[in-house]
């Protein structure tokens, strides 16, 4: 049998509010989670052993792929196993929750070819022993998101385009939250009065909300800062630019809403980062890949 190869798309957090910390450290947060168009690929074989072919800088034993396979091993008891091969394409520390998307897309994948039959609520809960991102992932929706992140409310977004710089630096999840000068305390926000309809198709977020973790990050890392400047001075020049330039997650990637693809290509091209233009999508691509719609 050929091997499943099976796309691990992306997020962009468009907004990100930090409302209070649990007793354990970990962040509440109120976000949206917009899935996007640009993501990372893995083939997925049965096999007796289980391994990973991947170029990334550190042991295979610590990616969030082979950790998640384990996992589904752990909790069901199968003995199978697999190759699996990443083509990774999205920048590791970018706030685009590629090591999630991958450990999401590695469960599915596992679930159907192992036939193990997991719920998708039995999923997302092994997900979010990985990571904080993972339930989105394993949920495919575009969704509102509380809690640590893993109460998630699928919410219909409207079709967008963005314009997402890469600066050339990895910025640690961890190190931003345990930073004492981070905003903990922004009041809790009704998603209702913040979602607004924005054409026949769904909704946007409204452009007052912000990214909490943006003022620390540009402090700490002066790529990140450089690239929301040249985003920030691109959209003062143009009134039909009414997003607000963002980071995303923890960063280091930043974007900007375009009201077309061809107007975020437009700024790529005069940017002076490496980046790429995306579209918002309504739903995972692993999710039709495998019927689970
Ligand atoms: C901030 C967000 C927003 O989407 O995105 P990223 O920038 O990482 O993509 C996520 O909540 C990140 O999720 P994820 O990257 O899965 O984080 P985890 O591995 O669970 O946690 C890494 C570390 O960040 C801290 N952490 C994470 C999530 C959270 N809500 N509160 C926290 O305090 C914890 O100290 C943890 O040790
Ligand atoms: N498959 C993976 N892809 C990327 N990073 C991974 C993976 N597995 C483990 N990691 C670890 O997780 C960290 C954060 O991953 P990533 O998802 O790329 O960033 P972010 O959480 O900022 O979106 C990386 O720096 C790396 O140490």
């Amino acid at each position: 049998m050929s091997p499943l190869r099976l796309p691990a798309p992306a997020k962009l957090n468009l907004f990100l509010h930090i409302t209070g910390q649990r007793a354990d450290g970990y962040h509440l947060l109120q976000t949206v989670f917009q899935l996007i168009d640009h993501m990372d690929w893995l083939s997925f074989e049965v096999d007796d052993d289980l391994k990973l072919i991947s170029d990334l800088p550190f042991p295979t034993s610590q990616n969030l792929i082979i950790r998640a396979a384990k996992r589904l091993q752990e909790v069901t008891g199968c003995k199978e196993g697999a190759i699996i091969t990443l083509e990774k394409i999205l920048p590791m520390g970018g706030g685009l929750g590629g090591g999630s998307s991958d450990a999401a897309t590695t469960l599915l994948a596992l679930n159907h070819l192992w036939q193990t039959k997991l719920s998708l609520d039995e999923l997302a809960a092994i997900g979010l022993t990985l990571g904080a991102d993972v339930p989105v992932f394993i949920r495919g929706q575009n969704a509102w998101a509380e809690g640590v992140g893993e109460i998630l409310q699928a919410i219909p977004l409207d079709p967008s385009h963005f314009v997402v710089l890469i600066p050339d630096c990895s910025v640690s999840t961890a190190e931003i939250f345990t930073h004492p000068n981070l905003p903990r305390a922004t009041p809790k926000i009704n998603m209702r009065d913040y979602l607004v309809p924005h054409s026949r198709h769904g909704l946007t977020t409204s452009g007052i909300l912000h990214n909490d973790c943006a003022g620390i990050v540009r402090t700490l890392y002066s790529e990140v800062d450089q690239a929301l400047c040249f985003l920030e001075s691109i959209q003062q020049k143009n009134p039909d630019l009414t997003s607000t330039p963002q980071l995303t997650g923890t960063g280091a990637c930043v974007f900007m809403m375009t009201p077309t693809r061809s107007i975020a290509d437009k700024i790529l091209e005069q940017a002076p980062f490496n980046g790429f233009v995306c579209s918002g999508i309504g739903q995972s691509p692993v999710h039709s890949a495998l019927n689970l719609l």
